[in-house]
């Protein structure tokens, strides 16, 4: 199952024209630059855009085509928007009450009790949107959208407007809906970090045309992409974790068995996590060096080495097993190591540069 759509589309100068294959599970980052048209994309398959050439499925059911235009109401999706518009006069359990009363009893799909539980809302309740700080806000949002049992859920930068330490608090709750929900989550952000973080698939934007669509972990690590040449390029490596130390260090279990050690996080055992590394952060040995502070030393199978933006550096594309690293080094260090590809490294990280 997944959701189809071919949109063309021209508003003044701007050209949109693009053709998406998503998955029907899990979040989808739509990514790129101001202006590279991400909302755009978002009404359009919300029915807030009348297209000229546009074609919409989801699950295998048109929503649009060259005969059908469903309108926004007859479309099962939630809209999550930059600022929360939450009624001033309800407090917040009428406020979700409104979205869940949309909908008719026999087609509820969401529980109200659980919505309330997921976004941690239960405290919240007899409070009016006034007395709520941003990240909260926007939790109520989230959780007004659920509530009327959509088939999709477009957020659009649903973190654009909230400070740093209200982002913190509202991330895990996002990351959260993909382990709870069935509901497929597209989600547009310029912020990579995170995309890393939220994202299992990505739609790569650049004005108005689709530069490349495919799995997160694939495309932040495409040296034929603008992504991995970044000064911020990073990895995004999967792994599990599998225990906590009294050094204050999180042991995180890859799936060829080799260790990543981090700072201490507060997470549960056995709990899947996300460790984005950056590029500059991977240094590279031919052997693992001994009396040396790095707590990480791994096994690595050198994959391609590309040219960077910047002449005098070289970025390395290394296996991790079936993952990807990325290393930025310089092109002095590659022509003293003689590194080729194919050759077995050591990718030396420090846990502390290490971020979930
Ligand atoms: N009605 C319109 N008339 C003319 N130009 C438009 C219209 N609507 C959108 N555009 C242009 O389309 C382009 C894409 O806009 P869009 O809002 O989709 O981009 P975006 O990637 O979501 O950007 P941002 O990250 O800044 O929100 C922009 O250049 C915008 O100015």
């Amino acid at each position: 199952m997944s959701i189809t759509a071919s949109i063309n589309l021209q508003r003044g100068s701007f050209q949109l024209e693009v053709k998406l294959e998503l998955p029907a599970k899990g979040i989808t980052a739509l990514f790129g630059r101001s202006g590279s048209g991400k909302t755009t994309i978002l009404r359009c398959i919300a029915g807030l855009e009348r297209v000229n050439s546009m074609s919409l499925s989801v699950n295998g059911d048109v929503w649009q085509d060259e005969q059908l235009f469903l309108p926004v109401h007859q479309r099962a999706l939630g809209y999550v928007f930059q600022e929360a518009s939450l009624f001033p006069h309800l407090n917040v359990e009428r406020n979700l009450m409104f979205g869940y009363n949309r909908v008719a009893k026999a087609q509820r799909q969401i529980c109200f009790t659980e919505t309330v539980e997921l976004l941690g809302l239960s405290s919240l309740l007899k409070r009016y949107p006034e007395q709520l700080s941003g990240g909260q806000r926007q939790r109520v949002a989230i959780a007004r959208a659920l509530l009327t049992s959509p088939r999709l859920l477009l957020m659009d930068e649903p973190m654009a407007s909230l400070d740093q330490s209200s982002k913190a608090e509202i991330l895990p709750y996002i990351e959260r809906l993909h382990a709870s929900l069935g509901i497929p989550i597209i989600y547009v952000s310029h912020a990579i970090d995170e995309v890393s973080r939220l994202a299992d698939y990505m739609v790569l934007l650049e004005q108005g045309r689709v530069l490349a669509q495919g799995p997160l972990q694939e495309l932040l690590t495409r040296t034929d992409l603008p992504l991995a040449h970044s000064a911020n390029a990073a990895a995004v490596i999967k792994a599990r974790v599998q225990a906590h130390s009294d050094d204050y260090i999180s042991e995180l279990q890859l799936a060829d068995g080799q260790c990543l050690s981090i700072s201490q996080q507060n997470i549960a055992l056995g709990t899947e996590v996300r460790a984005r590394v950056l590029a500059r952060d991977v240094a590279i040995a031919l052997a693992p060096p001994q009396q040396f502070s790095v707590n990480n030393c791994l096994a690595v199978t050198l994959l391609e080495i590309s040219d960077d933006p910047n002449p005098g550096h070289v970025l390395l594309k290394l296996a991790l097993s079936d993952q990807v690293l990325l290393s930025r080094i310089s092109r002095r260090s590659l022509q003293r190591l003689a590194l080729q590809p194919g050759q077995l490294l050591y990718a030396l990280v420090k846990a502390v540069s290490l971020d979930l």
